[in-house]
C-alpha cells in the first residue's frame, strides 16, 4: 500500500521564544491599558497578521517584535481614553500605530471611523488587510497627507500621529483639521519641551502634556487649539 508522508510545518526555536515573550508582553500591556476580551481578541488577530507579514515587509523594527504589545499596542491604546469622539484621522500610520489600534478599540462603537493616511503602498496594503481581519472601522488612504486631508469629511474629533515629524510640522500638517475643531493627540519623546518652544515661534497653542504610560520619559501632547502667529512686521521702514 502506498504511504503518504505528512509534513508538519517546522516551528523553529526562535518562533517558540517569540511566542513566550509575546505572551508575557501581552499580559503586561493589558495590565497597563485594559480592554474587553472582545477587543483583545481582535488585537490578537492583528498581532498574528503582523507576525505573518513582518518577514517580507519589515513593518516594525525587528528588535521591538518581542515587546510589540507594550511598545506599540499599549502605546497606541493609551490614547483611546483621550479621544473626544469616535472620528479620528491618523497621520503616517505605518504598521497601524496608533491609528489601526485605535480603530480596533472603537470597533464596538456604532458610527466610529478612523482614517489612516499612509503614503507607502505596501504598508497601506497591510493596513487594509489588518482592518479586514480585525473588523476595525478604518479607511486607508494610500496617499500623502498633504494630498488627502482636504478630502476627509469633517468635523473630525481627533488627529493623531506617532514618530512622524517634529511637533511644528505636525501642527502645520494637521491645521486644516485643528481649525475645524479637532484636537491633536501626538505621542512624543523626551525632547518635547524643545519642540514646544520651537512650535510656539510660529503658532499660538493651547496645549496640555501628560506622561506616557508606556514610554518612560515620553509625553502625550494634546493640542486643544492652534492658530498661526501673524508674521512680525519688519522694523526700520
Ligand atoms: C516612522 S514611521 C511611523 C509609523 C507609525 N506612526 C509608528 O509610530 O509606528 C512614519 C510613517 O509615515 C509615513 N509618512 C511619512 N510622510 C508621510 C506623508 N507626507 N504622507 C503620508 N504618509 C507619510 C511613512 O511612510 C511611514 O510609514
Amino acid at each position: 500500500m502506498a504511504m503518504t508522508r505528512q509534513f508538519k510545518p517546522v516551528r523553529r526555536d526562535a518562533d517558540v521564544d517569540l511566542d513566550a515573550a509575546l505572551a508575557d508582553d501581552r499580559a503586561r500591556a493589558l495590565a497597563i491599558v485594559p480592554v474587553s476580551r472582545e477587543i483583545a481578541e481582535r488585537l490578537d488577530r492583528f498581532v498574528a497578521l503582523l507576525r505573518k507579514w513582518q518577514p517580507a515587509q519589515n513593518l516594525v523594527a525587528a528588535s521591538t517584535l518581542p515587546t510589540l504589545w507594550t511598545r506599540h499596542i499599549a502605546d497606541s491604546l493609551q490614547l483611546a481614553d483621550s479621544l473626544p469622539g469616535d472620528s479620528v484621522v491618523d497621520l503616517g500610520s505605518g504598521a497601524g500605530f496608533p491609528g489601526l489600534v485605535l480603530a480596533v478599540a472603537l470597533a464596538e462603537r456604532p458610527g466610529a471611523r478612523v482614517h489612516l493616511v499612509e503614503s507607502n503602498q505596501r504598508k497601506a496594503a497591510f493596513l487594509r488587510e489588518a482592518a479586514r481581519v480585525t473588523g476595525a472601522p478604518a479607511t486607508v488612504h494610500a496617499a500623502r497627507i498633504e494630498a488627502v486631508l482636504a478630502a476627509i469629511p469633517t468635523p473630525v474629533a481627533a488627529v493623531t500621529a506617532r514618530a512622524l515629524a517634529p511637533l511644528a510640522d505636525l501642527v502645520a500638517l494637521s491645521y486644516p483639521l485643528l481649525k475645524s475643531g479637532a484636537v491633536g493627540l501626538f505621542l512624543k519623546g523626551q525632547d518635547v519641551e524643545r519642540e514646544l518652544t520651537e512650535t510656539s515661534k510660529s503658532w499660538t497653542l493651547e496645549v496640555v502634556t501628560t506622561p506616557s504610560h508606556t514610554d518612560p520619559g515620553g509625553r502625550i501632547v494634546r493640542v486643544n487649539r492652534a492658530e498661526p502667529r501673524a508674521p512680525s512686521s519688519s522694523s526700520g521702514s
